[in-house]
C-alpha cells in the first residue's frame, strides 16, 4: 500500500481520493477550510464538493499540510493552475525528497507560459523522473460514482508512469501509460478554452453541427500547438486530446462549457465568476494558451476569439461570425 497525499479537496482531489482509495492506497487529503476536512473525517463525505459520495475508509483529511505530506510516496497536485507556483513555495520542504509529483491540473501559468510539470520542475528542482501528470476525459462528478472511465498517465521516466499506473488502477479507472507530458498537458489545457467556445454556441441556440465544427477545429488548433512545441500528434487524437475534449464540450457537469454557456446567455465574467466557488480553468487559460501560441508563432483563432470575450472585447454572437467569415483555406493547413 502506498502513502499518497493529496492537495487539495476540491471537485477533482476528491473524486481522485476515491479512485486512489479504490486502488488500495492509504489518502490523505489537505482541505483548506477545517468544515471541509471535518466533514471528510466525521462523514466520510466531502458534501461541499461531492455531495452524495461515500469516501473508501482508507481517505481521511487534514488542513495542515506538513501532516499530510508526511511520509507520503506520492503526491497529487490539484490546486487550480494560477495558485500552484505560491502553493509550492510553501509546500515544498514539506515534499518527502523522494516522493513523485502528479499533476492533475489543466491549465498554463498566466505571464510565464509555463505548464504545471514546468512550474513544479521550477519551484522544486524535482528531477523529470519525480514529476507526472494524469489528464484523460474523467468529469470528477462521473469518477466519484464510481462510473467506468480511462486516462493517462504521463512521466518522462516511462517506469515511474508504469509504477503509478499500478497504483492509479482501481475496478472503475483504467490508466494508460505515455511518455509524452507535454502532449497531455497541452491537451488537457487547451480542451477548457473549446469547451468555453463549445459552450458559448450552446448559449446562443445552436445545435450539433455548430458544436462538432468547433471541436474538431478546437482539435486541430490544439494539434498545432502542441506538435509545434515537440508534442507526439498520436496523444492528441487519444484520452488526454480527443477524449477529454469530447467529454468536456458535450457534458453540462464541465465547469468550463457553463461558463461558456453563461456568457453566450449574455453574462459578463464578473458576473458568472460572482456565481461560482469552483475553477473554470479555460477563462484564465485562454489568455497564456493564445501567448504560447503566438510566441511559437501558431495560428490560434479560438484561443484569440474566447480570450477576447472573457474580456468582453467582443459578444458571443460577434465570436461565432468571425469564425464563419475567416479567410477560408486547406482544412489540413
Ligand atoms: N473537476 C473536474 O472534473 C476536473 C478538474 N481538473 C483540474 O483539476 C484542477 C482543480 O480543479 P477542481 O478540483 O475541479 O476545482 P475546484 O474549484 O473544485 O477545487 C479547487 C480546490 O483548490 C482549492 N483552492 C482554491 N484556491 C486556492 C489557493 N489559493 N490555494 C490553495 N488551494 C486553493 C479549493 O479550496 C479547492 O479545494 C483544475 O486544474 C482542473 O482543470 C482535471 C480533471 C477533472
Ligand atoms: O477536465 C475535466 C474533465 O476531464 C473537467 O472539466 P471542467 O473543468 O470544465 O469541469
Amino acid at each position: 500500500m502506498s502513502k499518497v497525499a493529496v492537495l487539495s479537496a476540491g471537485s477533482w482531489g476528491t473524486s481522485f481520493s476515491v479512485v486512489l482509495g479504490d486502488a488500495g492506497n492509504d489518502v490523505v487529503l489537505w482541505a483548506r477550510r477545517d468544515e471541509v476536512a471535518e466533514n471528510i473525517n466525521s462523514k466520510g463525505e466531502n458534501s461541499e464538493y461531492l455531495p452524495g459520495i461515500e469516501l473508501p475508509p482508507s481517505v481521511s483529511a487534514t488542513t495542515d499540510h506538513e501532516e499530510a505530506l508526511a511520509g507520503a510516496d506520492v503526491v497529487v497536485l490539484t490546486v487550480p493552475s494560477q495558485t500552484l507556483r505560491d502553493n509550492l513555495a510553501e509546500w515544498t520542504p514539506a515534499i518527502p525528497r523522494d516522493a513523485v509529483m502528479v499533476s492533475l491540473m489543466k491549465g498554463v501559468e498566466l505571464g510565464t507560459l509555463k505548464r504545471m510539470s514546468e512550474v513544479i520542475a521550477e519551484v522544486t528542482d524535482a528531477d523529470p523522473s519525480r514529476i507526472a501528470v494524469v489528464s484523460g476525459p474523467n468529469l470528477a462528478k462521473e469518477i466519484a460514482r464510481r462510473e467506468p472511465a480511462a486516462s493517462v498517465v504521463a512521466c518522462e521516466d516511462e517506469e515511474v508512469a508504469k509504477r503509478l499506473q499500478a497504483l492509479f488502477h482501481s475496478p472503475a479507472f483504467r490508466p494508460y501509460t505515455s511518455v509524452d507530458v507535454l502532449g497531455c498537458e497541452l491537451g488537457g489545457a487547451y480542451k477548457n478554452v473549446v469547451a468555453l467556445a463549445v459552450g458559448m454556441a450552446v448559449g446562443l441556440g445552436f445545435g450539433d453541427n455548430t458544436t462538432a465544427s468547433v471541436i474538431t477545429r478546437g482539435l486541430a488548433e490544439t494539434a498545432r500547438l502542441a506538435m509545434a512545441q515537440g508534442a507526439n500528434p498520436l496523444t492528441l487524437m487519444g484520452l488526454a486530446g480527443l477524449g477529454d475534449l469530447v467529454a468536456t464540450c458535450s457534458s453540462p457537469l464541465s465547469r468550463n462549457r457553463t461558463f461558456g454557456e453563461k456568457l453566450g446567455q449574455g453574462m459578463t465574467t464578473e458576473q458568472i465568476l460572482a456565481s461560482t466557488r469552483q475553477v473554470a480553468e479555460g477563462a484564465k487559460s485562454c489568455k497564456s494558451l493564445l501567448d504560447l501560441a503566438r510566441r511559437t508563432g501558431v495560428d490560434a483563432p479560438i484561443a484569440e476569439h474566447v480570450d477576447a470575450v472573457v474580456d468582453g472585447r467582443m459578444t458571443a454572437t460577434e465570436m461565432m461570425d468571425s469564425f464563419i467569415a475567416r479567410d477560408t483555406k486547406a482544412e489540413t493547413d
